[in-house]
């Protein structure tokens, strides 16, 4: 990695001699740049013509009153910088100091631990709890009786605190203590439950990565990385379990660089390791940070003990040579050959962290409590506040026009429900607000219903308690009551018109039926479904129209078992379920043509549509495509939407298994239409009767879901678990062997998948994990397809019989 970095540098040299640094620097930034870059290139060319001076100028000759006047009536008209500039110091002072962070990792690397740490350092809580613990009160975020049971976090869980954080003063360099209001969302590391992960990274400003010690970089990194990415969140890194055999903080930085391809660098290195670990260096300053106390509650500066002090000097030339890479001020210092001062370090982690472009890596202990505060000084430090995250929503008004949301109370109010949870008071609903404040009693607009609702109580969140407030400021998150809306909408002061777009929702890939055990318990079977369908938009509920069961799907055996075992301990209700079934997909291989006849007389006005056309792959196994070409208005406009719609309840429940279509094109370009007997319902079962023939013709297949399955188990397991995979026909892509562990990659049809877990139990003595993510589909084998067809073929001519 080091050797990459000072390749980089030579070619900066080589540039540099040929007098091409300057415009080969600026390309690089700016390619590397998604948006800090964009607020530089805006301050160089400030003094001469650029737009935003305009805006600005006009902001400076406004009032408070035509400023929100101005949000309302034309919001582009507004720019970020003009208001932050311009409006109100008071409100930009608050924002600084706030920090919206979620918690993400892999699976048992420490989430909760940690989040207990911070919560007892901030004094939120008096005693520190274990997952699993002996005392078995368990750790505040796993607040839900099963997640303390299976020492597993299956929903987010959103608390907050206040950090008093030492800080230099800007004017004097005299510390002085500042006080940092963050919002905190703990999140699951199960794939199951990975939705929870989606929508607190939705709504968050920043991230705490962690990593753990001994194993660094792992499946669900490579997924939370992804998502984190796809909200463009800004991450710091917590080396994790520094106290554990073989930690080893350098294999996760590398990780970091190489499998997540995120430019890193340590900022701090351990003070001993395993069970000597006893805190840290800090790299930007150059002291040491010992943990100490019953609790790790006070940490001691102290000068860099002399057996380290050249390794932490050559980590924090890497750090700065890292730095260089990414960010212009450094890689200034770096070609004058000069070391830039701690404040310049700090300003660049931030300005790289926040612009995406870098990651500062941490380490510490949570179990053992050490060096968890100096990880919130960097929250503090390096992630953005509010006001820095552009946020956008989207105004009907103006044909769906971006428009800049900005943190300030005195704006209209915008926030987006990010998850709503039933509780014994009614419909939580947690809402960041985005824009505005939101006071208690306050009118606001659902953007997707348009119905007006009042806001009767707002409340922090602490996990599972409760603080009841009357107002809640931009920039913030808090949970409501006695709101009806679904997960997703965005709420907004009356007659604004905004919305914003939700998180993203993966397909459910797997199913079961289910039923209560005693009719009696139906109604209680029914709540219970509903509440959860509503909390959860992963987990949905229908009733399979041939043979009347309820179908759960959901993202796996984990997921589906978790809400059976709720119904159990919550509603009471006892159910049976039958074997979980695999959500195929049904497509096809061939161009056919079709034309059908639909012609019934009964006596009175008859049936009667023709359609013509043909239908095809799309060449992608994604969404289907309803095309109508008629020339010579053969078919009417408002017959056509029935075709489509004919096409679309098609897609739903295919042919050959019922399940749904994928990557399927349906042309009509020609008909015929009665002038009677011919009606929109005549059309849409016209078109689902030519469907359905023409799906038939057309080499109609089966896809299977391929799940990306990474297996980790001690070495001496490795052969068993091979020979579990070979039986089950999977491709194993890649296989990493450390010292004592392996990890295998491998693609597995789900199907095969089934009972895995046990199996993987059972040869490697328990000490076997695995994680198993959807990754696509691809036709299942020709036995398989052939199989399903006769099975679904049996169970509908045995229905028809009955
Ligand atoms: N040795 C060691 N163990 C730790 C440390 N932090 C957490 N653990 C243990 O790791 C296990 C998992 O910890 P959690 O805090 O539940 O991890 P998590 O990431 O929240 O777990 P999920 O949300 O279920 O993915 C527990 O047994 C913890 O006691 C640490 O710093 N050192």
């Amino acid at each position: 990695m080091r050797g990459s970095t000072l390749a980089r540098a030579g070619l900066r040299n080589a540039a540099l001699r040929s007098g091409e640094w300057t415009a080969c620097r600026r390309s690089f930034v700016s390619s590397a740049l998604p948006f800090q870059q964009s607020n530089s290139i805006r301050g160089q060319n400030h003094q001469r013509i650029h737009p935003q001076r305009h805006i600005q100028r006009r902001w400076q000759a406004t009032t408070a009153q035509a400023v929100l006047e101005t949000a309302v009536q034309d919001p582009s008209a507004l720019s970020q910088e003009a208001i932050v500039d311009n409006l109100d110091p008071k409100e930009a002072a608050r924002l600084d100091k706030v920090r919206n962070i979620g918690i993400a990792a892999h699976i048992d690397s420490g989430k909760t631990t940690a989040t207990e740490r911070v919560l007892f350092y901030t004094g939120r809580i008096k005693d520190i709890h274990e997952v699993r613990g002996r005392d078995a009160v368990g750790a505040k975020m796993d607040s839900m009786e099963l997640e303390r049971e299976k020492g597993i976090t299956i929903q987010s869980a959103a608390t907050f605190c206040d950090w008093i954080k030492k800080q230099p003063d800007p004017v004097t360099g005299e510390m002085k203590d500042e006080k940092f209001h963050i919002n905190l969302i703990d999140t699951p590391g199960h794939i199951d439950f990975t939705i929870e992960v989606e929508r607190a990274l939705r709504v968050l400003d920043g991230a705490v990565m962690i990593l753990c010690a001994v194993s660094g970089v792992q499946s669900q990194t490579v997924t939370v990385d992804r998502q984190m990415r796809r909200y463009n969140i800004p991450r710091i890194s917590f080396v994790n379990k520094m106290d554990r055999a073989g930690a080893n903080p350098w294999k996760a930085v590398e990780g970091i660089n190489q499998k997540l391809r995120i430019p890193a660098a340590a900022v701090q290195v351990p003070i001993g390791v395993e069970d000597e670990f006893k805190g840290v260096v800090d790299l930007i300053r150059m002291k040491a940070l010992i943990s100490e106390g019953d609790r790790g509650e006070i940490i001691r500066e102290a000068e860099v003990p002399a057996d380290i002090r050249e390794f932490a000097q050559e980590k924090r030339r890497l750090l700065i040579e890292t730095l260089a890479d990414v960010d212009e001020e450094i890689a200034n210092a770096f070609l004058e050959e000069r070391t830039p001062s701690p404040l310049e370090i700090k300003a660049a982690i931030r300005r790289a962290t926040i612009g995406l472009k870098f990651t500062p890596v941490l380490m510490g202990s949570a179990l053992a409590d050490k060096s968890v505060q100096p990880m919130l000084d960097a929250v503090c430090d390096f992630l953005p506040n509010p006001a820095e995250v552009e946020n956008l929503a989207l105004d009907r008004r103006r044909a769906e026009k971006p428009v800049k949301l900005v943190s300030y109370n005195s704006l209209p109010f915008v926030g987006l429900a990010f998850k709503l949870e039933e509780s014994n008071f009614g419909q939580l609903t947690y809402i960041r607000v985005y824009q505005g404040s939101l006071k208690k009693g306050q009118y606001v607009t659902n953007a997707r219903t348009g119905q007006k609702v009042k806001i009767p109580r707002i409340v922090r969140m602490h996990s599972n308690e409760m603080e009841e407030i009357t107002e809640i400021s931009a920039g913030e998150i808090c949970a409501v009551f006695g709101v009806d809306c679904a997960s997703g909408d965005t709420f907004a002061e009356s007659g604004l018109g905004y919305s914003m777009t939700s998180m993203f929702v993966p397909d459910p890939v797997i199913s079961l039926s289910i039923k209560p055990k005693q009719t009696k318990d139906t109604p209680n079977f029914s709540k219970a479904m509903a509440r959860f369908q509503r909390e959860d938009p992963t987990f949905r509920v229908h009733v399979d129209n041939e043979s009347s069961e309820s179908i759960i799907s959901g993202m796996g055996e984990l997921h589906l078992s978790i809400y059976v075992e709720r119904m159990r301990r919550e509603y009471n209700v006892e159910v049976v379920t039958g074997q979980p079934q695999v959500a195929y997909r049904e497509t096809i291989q061939q161009h056919v043509l079709f034309d059908h006849l639909l012609r019934k007389q009964t006596g009175g006005a008859g049936d009667y549509a023709r359609v013509t056309g043909y239908l095809e792959p799309t060449g992608q196994l994604g969404a289907n495509k309803f095309e109508q070409q008629i020339i010579g208005g053969t078919i009417s406009e408002k017959y056509l939407l029935a075709c489509d719609k004919g096409f679309q309840a098609s897609c739903i429940a295919g042919p050959m298994l019922g399940h749904k279509v994928l990557g399927c094109s349906m042309v009509i370009n020609d008909g015929a239409t009665h002038m009677t007997d011919s009606s929109e319902l005549a059309f849409k079962n016209a078109t689902q009767q030519a469907f359905r023939k023409a799906f038939m013709a057309a080499e109609p297949q089966v896809l299977e879901p391929l799940m990306k399955t990474v297996v980790t188990a001690p070495n001496e397991f490795q052969g068993n678990i091979v020979g579990l995979l070979n039986k089950r026909n999977a491709v194993i892509n890649d296989t990493e062997t450390g010292p004592e562990d392996f990890t295998l990659q491998a693609d597995c049809s789900l199907n095969a998948m089934f009972g895995f877990s046990s199996q993987l139990r059972a040869a490697s003595q328990g000490k076997g994990e695995f994680t198993m993510e959807f990754s696509h589909y691809a036709p299942a084998p020709g036995q398989l397809q052939k199989e399903l067809v006769a099975k679904f073929q049996k169970e509908r001519e045995a229905r028809n019989r009955k």
